[in-house]
C-alpha cells in the first residue's frame, strides 16, 4: 500500500494532518490511498474509496472540468467541482492533480464547500446585486484614478453603455471612453471636481452634459464616495444617471415658476393671496404682487402686514360674510368693493376672489381690478346713452320732422354733393331721393336765374354762412316753377364748413295767390294795370337796382287834357271805355320792362328803367303821337291830347315822393305851357313847386296875421256908366313878398281844401264890407265873390252862403256868387241843383271867364244864372275872330235871358264896341282897377262918375 509507503517515511502523519485530503491513485485515476483514515471523504471510509475512481466522485455536470492527469513532476491547475458524497450529497472540493515521480499520481482535494457556499452566496449576492444594479437607472461602478493621470473604471453596471454608450468592459482599464462624450463645455469643469475630490476625499457630486450616441445633449449627475488606496490612487464608488428630463423638467418648472413669477407680478390685475382664519374671516395677506401694491399704494412689505379688514372702505358695506359663505360654498365670488389704498384715495374695485386648499389650509386668491376708469367711462357711457337716447329722440323728432315737413330739405356735403333729401324735396322737383344723392343740387337748375344771383348766394353763404333768395328751378317734368330757397353752411369743431342744408319752398302756389291778390290790391280795376301802390312798389325797387348799377330811369306822369269833357258829354261809361283804350294803348307801346300804371282818374305814369333824358322825350313823343290817334267810342270819334311830366332819377329825385312830385309838377307846367306837351322837370319848377309850398303855408299864416284883404273892383252899367255892383278880389300883403296877385296864390290853395278856408274868410269879408258900407250909408249895391271849384263843391256850400247872410243881415239879393265855366261844367257835383238852391236862396250867380270852358249851350241853359261874364282875352284883343265871340256870347246871353258882363274893359274902343254889341255891364281898368274898400266907398260917393267915360262913346 502506498500509504504504507507514505507513513513509511513518516509522511503519512502529516499528510493527515493537512486539512486537504490527499489521495494517492493509479494510473488510470484509481484511489489507492486516502488521507484522513478516520473521517475519509465526502462521507466515504478510506476503504470505500479503494478502486474508485477519483473522476466518478465528480458531478457529472461537472466532470468535463476535471483536470487531466499531469505528466511525471507536473501539476495541474487547481479545479473547483462539485463531488458528489456518499448520501448523494454534493460537496464543493478544489481538486488538483500532481505527480509525484515514485508516489505516483496525488490527487489533492480541499473540501470548499464552506467557502463555495460562501462564495455561491457572494456570487449570488454579486448577481442579485448586479440584476438589481441593472434595475437601477444609470449606472454604478467603481472609478479609479491615479496620480499619474491615468484612470478606469474598475467595475461598472452595463447602465454604462445606457448612459455613455460605452460598454463596461472597455472602460476597465481606461477611462478615457467615458470622458470623450463628455459635454466640451463641461468636460474641463468635470475633471476639476473629480480633482477636488481627490484632494479633499469628500463626496464628489455634480451634475453635467454628454453627447449621447444618439447626437443628443442629454444631462448626467453622479455622486460617488473616495476612498484613499494603499497605491496611492483613489477609488469612487458611486452612480451616475441620466436626468435630462428631470433637468428639463426641473428647467421648465423653474421656467415656468418664473413664467408665472412674471406673470403674477405683471398681470394687469392686483393678485392677493391670504389665510382663511380658523374662525372663518379672512386672514392677513400672505403675497401680493405688484400690481396689487401699485393699485393700493403700499410696498409689499407693508402690504404684508395687513387683512382685507383694514382696506375695506366701511362705506362700501361690503357683507363679508356672504362673501365668505360664497367662497365656502362654490369655491369662488365676485364683488365689487371700495378699498382705501395706502395714500388715502378711495378705489373702486372688481374682486374676483377664489378659495383652495393649499398645504392643509384654505386660501384665498384675490384679484383686484382698478375700475375706477371703467367706473368712470361707465358712468360717462351712461350719460352718453342717456344723452344720445335723448339724441335719437331728438334725432328721431328731427327725421319726422325732416320727412314730415312740406318744406323741401337738401343736404349735401361740402363738396355740394347731395347726401339726402326729404319727401317734399321729391314730391317739389319730381326727382327722388335714389336720383339726386351723390349729384349735384344744379339738377333742378332752370337756367333761367342770372349767373350774379349764385355768384351771390355763393358769397353770402362763405361770408356770412347764409343765404336765401327766390330762384327758378325746373322740376323733372321740364316745368319751371319759382322757389324760395334758403341754404345754411354747417360748420364742423375745425370751423370749416362740413354740409349745407338747403329748405327750398314752391312758390307756385303763392305766386298765384300773390298773383291774385296783387291782382286784387295792386291792378287798377278799371283798366287792369298797376295801381298806385305797385307803382310805387316797383319804382322803390327800381331805384334800389338802378341806384346800385348806377344807371338812371325815367319817370312820366300823363295827364290827358280835358278828359273831363268826356264824362261830362259822354258819360263816364264812355270815358272809362276810353281810358281803357288809352291804357291799351299805352301797354302796347311800351316794353315789358316798362310799367305803365294807371295812378287815378285820368292820370297815368310810365315807368320806364335804363332810360334816359333822350329816351324818356322820345318815348313822350311816342306816347303824345300814341294817344292823340282818334278813338271812336260809340258812334263819335274822339281825340284828346296829353300832358306828360318827366322826371329822371337820381337827379330829379332818388324815391317815389321826389319822383313824382318831380313828375307832377313837370306836367302842370306843361299844362300851364298850353297842354299836349311833355315837359322835363327843372330846377325852376321845382323852385316854384317849392313856392308853392311856401305860398300855401304862408296864406295860411296870413289868414290869421290879418295879410289879407278885399279889393273891389266897379261893375258899371255900360249903358248909364252908372256903378250897379263890385267884384271883391282877394289880396294879399305878403310880409316879405309884398302885394301878391291872387292868379298866384289862389290856384296854390285851390289845390288844398285851404281855398274852402281862404273862400270863408273872403266871404265874410265881403259881407261884413258890405255891412260896414251900410252903416257908412252909402249905396248897398251887390259885391260878386269869385268861388272856386273846390268851394263849389263844398257838400254844405248853400248852407254856408245862407248862414253867413244871416249872420251879416245881408239880403241875398247883394251877393253874386262867380263861378268858373269849369266849375259849371263839373256835372258830378250835381251843378245844377246846387245853383237852383242859391237861386231860391235869392243869390245871384254869375259864370266867370266865359267863352273859355267848352259850355254847350243846351247845358247853359239849365243853369239858373243871372250873368255870363265875358273873359277878358276876348276883349284885350278885339281882332276878327274875338269880336265874333263877343258878339255870339252876347247874343246867346241875351237869348237865354242872362246879362252879360264883359271883363278887362280898358279902352273907349273896347267899350264902344261892347256897347253896341249890347253887352250890359263892363269891368276894368278903364273904369277902375279893383281897389281897397274904402276908395271904392270913395266911388260909390260920386254916382257920375263914370257917366262922362261912357258918354263920349
Ligand atoms: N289886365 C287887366 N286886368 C283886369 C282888368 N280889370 C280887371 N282885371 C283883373 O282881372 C281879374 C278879374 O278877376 P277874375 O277873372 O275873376 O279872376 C280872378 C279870380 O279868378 C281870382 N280871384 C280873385 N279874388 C278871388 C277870390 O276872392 N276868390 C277866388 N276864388 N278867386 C279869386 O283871381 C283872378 C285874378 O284876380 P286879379 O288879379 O284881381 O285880377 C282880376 C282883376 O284885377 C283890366 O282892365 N285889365
Amino acid at each position: 500500500m502506498t500509504r504504507d509507503r507514505l507513513q513509511g517515511q513518516g509522511v503519512a502523519e502529516l499528510i493527515d494532518r493537512l486539512e486537504e485530503r490527499v489521495l494517492q491513485c493509479d494510473a488510470e485515476g484509481r484511489i489507492l490511498f486516502c488521507s484522513k483514515s478516520d473521517t475519509g471523504l465526502l462521507g466515504y471510509k478510506p476503504p470505500e474509496l479503494a478502486q474508485r475512481r477519483l473522476i466518478d466522485l465528480v458531478h457529472p455536470d461537472d466532470r468535463t472540468a476535471f483536470p487531466t492527469w499531469p505528466g511525471p513532476g507536473s501539476s495541474s491547475p487547481r479545479a473547483t467541482l462539485r463531488l458528489l458524497s456518499v448520501d448523494g450529497a454534493v460537496g464543493w472540493c478544489e481538486v488538483q492533480l500532481h505527480h509525484l515521480f515514485d508516489l505516483g499520481s496525488i490527487a489533492v482535494v480541499e473540501d470548499v464547500s464552506l467557502r463555495e457556499q460562501a462564495r455561491q452566496q457572494a456570487d449570488e449576492m454579486l448577481t442579485r446585486l448586479t440584476k438589481l444594479a441593472a434595475k437601477v437607472p444609470g449606472v454604478l461602478y467603481q472609478y479609479q484614478q491615479w496620480p499619474d493621470g491615468r484612470a478606469c473604471f474598475p467595475f461598472a453596471t452595463d447602465g454604462l453603455f445606457d448612459v455613455y454608450g460605452v460598454r463596461p468592459d472597455q472602460v476597465v482599464t481606461d477611462a478615457t471612453p467615458v470622458f470623450e462624450i463628455l459635454h466640451p463645455d463641461d468636460v474641463e469643469r468635470v475633471a476639476e471636481r473629480i480633482q477636488a475630490s481627490a484632494r479633499t476625499l469628500t463626496t464628489w457630486r455634480d451634475s453635467y452634459r454628454a453627447i449621447a450616441p444618439d447626437g443628443r445633449t442629454v444631462w448626467l449627475e453622479g455622486e460617488s464616495e473616495p476612498e484613499a488606496m494603499a497605491d496611492g490612487s483613489v477609488l469612487w464608488h458611486g452612480y451616475i444617471r441620466e436626468v435630462t428630463e428631470q433637468k428639463l423638467a426641473s428647467e421648465r418648472l423653474e421656467a415656468s415658476e418664473a413664467l408665472y413669477r412674471a406673470i403674477f407680478h405683471n398681470v394687469n390685475d392686483g393678485i392677493i393671496l391670504h389665510r382663511v382664519m380658523p374662525d372663518g374671516r379672512p386672514g392677513p395677506f400672505e403675497e401680493v404682487n405688484d400690481v396689487a401694491c401699485r393699485i393700493l399704494r403700499y410696498s409689499r412689505d407693508e402690504l404684508t402686514k395687513l387683512a382685507p379688514g383694514k382696506i375695506d372702505d366701511p362705506e362700501a358695506m361690503l357683507d363679508i360674510a356672504a362673501i365668505m359663505q360664497s367662497l365656502r360654498d362654490t369655491g369662488h365670488a365676485n364683488f365689487e368693493s371700495l378699498l382705501i389704498a395706502g395714500d388715502g384715495t378711495r378705489i373702486e374695485c372688481e374682486v374676483s376672489a377664489h378659495q383652495f386648499e393649499y398645504r392643509g389650509e384654505q386660501r384665498i386668491l384675490s384679484v383686484l381690478r382698478d375700475i375706477r376708469e371703467r367706473k368712470t367711462a361707465e358712468r360717462e357711457l351712461r350719460q352718453a346713452l342717456r344723452e344720445m337716447s335723448e339724441a335719437q329722440d331728438a334725432l328721431r323728432l328731427h327725421a319726422r320732422v325732416f320727412e314730415s315737413t312740406r318744406e323741401g330739405i337738401i343736404i349735401t356735403d361740402r363738396n355740394n354733393h347731395i347726401l339726402t333729401v326729404n319727401a317734399a324735396y321729391s314730391e317739389i322737383t319730381g326727382y327722388s331721393a335714389r336720383e339726386v344723392i351723390g349729384r349735384n343740387p344744379s339738377i333742378v337748375g332752370s337756367g333761367e336765374v342770372d349767373k350774379s344771383v349764385y355768384r351771390e348766394m355763393w358769397r353770402s353763404l362763405d361770408s356770412e354762412g347764409h343765404w336765401q333768395g327766390e330762384l327758378l328751378n325746373r322740376r323733372k317734368d321740364g316745368s319751371v316753377y319759382p322757389q324760395w330757397l334758403s341754404i345754411s353752411a354747417v360748420r364742423g369743431d375745425g370751423d370749416d364748413v362740413t354740409h349745407y342744408i338747403g329748405w327750398l319752398r314752391d312758390l307756385t302756389r303763392e305766386k298765384e295767390i300773390e298773383r291774385r291778390i296783387e291782382r286784387l290790391s295792386n291792378l287798377d280795376s278799371l283798366t287792369g294795370l298797376p295801381n298806385r301802390s305797385l307803382f310805387r312798389d316797383r319804382l322803390e325797387v327800381q331805384a334800389a337796382t338802378s341806384g346800385k348799377r348806377g344807371k338812371p330811369f325815367s319817370l312820366l306822369y300823363l295827364d290827358l287834357d280835358r278828359f273831363k269833357i268826356v264824362n261830362d258829354s259822354m258819360g263816364t261809361e264812355s270815358g272809362d271805355a276810353y281810358l281803357q283804350k288809352m291804357a291799351e294803348r299805352l301797354v302796347r307801346l311800351l316794353r315789358p320792362t316798362d310799367t305803365v300804371s294807371r295812378l287815378g282818374g285820368d292820370e297815368f305814369a310810365l315807368l320806364l328803367p335804363d332810360t334816359d333824358a333822350e329816351g324818356a322825350a322820345h318815348l313822350a313823343g311816342k306816347v303824345q303821337a300814341e294817344l292823340n290817334r282818334p278813338h271812336k267810342i260809340g258812334d263819335r270819334t274822339l281825340s284828346l291830347t296829353v300832358s306828360i311830366g318827366i322826371a329822371i332819377y337820381p337827379q330829379d329825385g332818388k324815391d317815389y315822393q321826389s319822383l313824382l312830385t318831380a313828375a307832377d309838377v313837370a306836367v302842370n307846367r306843361a299844362k300851364e305851357k298850353g297842354r299836349n306837351t311833355s315837359e322835363f322837370f327843372t330846377v325852376e319848377l321845382q323852385d316854384q313847386a317849392r313856392r308853392t309850398l311856401q305860398i300855401e303855408t304862408d296864406l295860411r299864416a296870413a289868414m290869421v296875421k290879418g295879410e289879407l284883404s278885399l279889393h273891389y273892383q266897379p261893375k258899371v252899367d255900360l249903358a248909364s256908366g252908372e256903378i250897379v255892383g263890385a267884384e271883391a278880389l282877394l289880396r294879399w300883403q305878403h310880409p316879405e313878398r309884398g302885394a301878391m296877385s291872387p292868379a298866384e296864390f289862389i290856384p296854390v290853395a285851390e289845390e288844398t281844401d285851404l281855398i274852402v278856408e281862404v273862400g270863408h274868410w273872403v266871404l265874410d269879408a265881403a259881407l261884413g264890407q258890405q255891412v260896414a258900407w251900410r252903416e257908412q250909408a252909402l249905396a248897398t249895391l251887390p259885391v260878386a265873390v269869385n268861388l272856386s271849384v273846390r268851394e263849389f263843391r263844398q257838400p254844405d256850400l248853400v248852407d254856408l252862403i245862407a248862414r253867413k247872410l244871416a249872420e251879416h243881415r245881408i239880403d241875398p239879393s247883394l251877393l253874386e256868387l262867380e263861378i268858373t265855366e269849369g266849375v259849371s261844367l263839373d256835372d258830378s257835383i250835381g251843378v245844377v241843383e246846387v245853383m237852383q238852391r242859391l237861386r231860391k236862396l235869392g243869390v245871384a250867380m254869375a259864370i266867370d271867364d266865359f267863352g273859355t270852358g267848352y259850355s254847350s249851350l243846351s247845358y247853359l241853359k239849365r243853369f239858373s244864372i243871372n250873368d255870363l261874364k265875358i273873359d277878358q282875352s276876348f276883349v284885350r284883343a278885339l281882332d276878327g275872330d274875338n269880336q265874333a265871340i263877343v258878339t255870339a256870347i252876347v247874343g246867346v246871353a241875351r237869348g237865354l235871358g242872362f246879362s252879360t258882363t264883359a271883363e278887362g274893359i280898358e279902352t273907349a274902343e273896347q267899350l264902344a264896341f261892347l256897347k253896341r254889341q249890347g253887352c250890359k255891364c263892363g269891368q276894368g281898368y278903364y273904369f277902375s282897377r279893383p281897389v281897397p274898400a274904402d276908395e271904392f266907398a270913395a266911388l260909390l260917393r260920386q254916382p257920375k262918375a263914370y257917366t262922362d267915360l261912357i258918354s263920349p262913346v
